[in-house]
């Protein structure tokens, strides 16, 4: 998978080349290509945003930049999905993750919050494929922020990245629940005990222990995820809890 990041601040996005990360752009699992956006303004003061029409506060990004920008970053063939981050966005989810995972090419288009001309997505949207995404209910200065964390969640996806392939098949969010709680050594710390079953070697018994607590901290923290959750994928005993 190749990933481009274009950004006024390129340096934000360095964690991308790091741990997890690192290695598999190491490995050539993924490409990365970071760029300054202030590459693609020719004016003396390499200037990218303007004040907006209409008035209002803050500044709005130019689109001659951005256009000039995608133009040379994206490809016409293939072309790559634009993910743009936003508070105005889609709400970024597990599922999308595991969608982005399986593109070829993403490039990730970090605006202020204030925005980019909307002409710029929507040029773009004329030859390829654009998700203005948002990774939560907050604001946040720009979207560079929110690229950190959708690349790793769309990165650990991808097979060889993750030492366990099966360690995201747990994840949250996979069987639609909240992971629950886990333990290791020592089997008593700070006078607490680490849960019998768990050391029981009863593996029917512990997956049950380990479904239900899941259930309760859904239930208690995340009750709109058991709303959502398809009538069948809940059991009789779970129906009990
Ligand atoms: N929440 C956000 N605030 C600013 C820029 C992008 C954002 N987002 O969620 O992608």
């Amino acid at each position: 998978m190749r990933l481009d990041v274009i950004t006024i601040f390129p340096e934000y996005v360095s964690p991308l080349r790091e741990a997890l990360l690192g290695k598999a752009l190491d490995r050539g699992l993924i490409q990365l290509g970071v760029h300054d956006l202030r590459d693609y303004a020719h004016d003396v003061h390499r200037s990218v945003d303007d004040s907006p029409y209409g008035g209002g506060p803050g500044m709005v990004m130019k689109p001659q930049v951005w256009g000039e920008a995608l133009d040379a970053i994206c490809p016409a063939e293939p072309t790559p999905r634009l993910i743009v981050p936003t508070p105005a966005g889609r709400p970024f989810t597990q599922a999308m993750a595991h969608a982005y995972a399986r593109e070829q090419h993403l490039v990730f288009a970090c605006g202020r919050y204030e925005g980019i001309d909307q002409r710029v997505v929507d040029a773009a949207a004329r030859r390829m494929p654009v998700d203005e995404v948002s990774i939560g209910d907050y604001v946040l200065i720009g979207g560079e922020a929110a690229v950190l964390v959708m690349v790793e969640a769309v990165v650990r996806l991808l097979p060889g990245v993750l030492g366990n392939q099966a360690s995201h098949e747990q994840d949250s969010f996979s069987d639609g629940l909240l992971e629950g709680p886990s333990y290791t050594r020592p089997e008593v710390w700070q006078d607490m005990p680490v849960p019998d079953v768990l050391r029981s070697g009863n593996h029917a018994a512990i997956n049950r222990w380990r479904r239900d607590r899941a259930l309760e901290r859904t239930y208690h923290r995340r009750p709109e995820l058991l709303a959502a959750l398809p009538a069948e994928s809940l059991d009789k005993h779970d129906r009990k809890l």
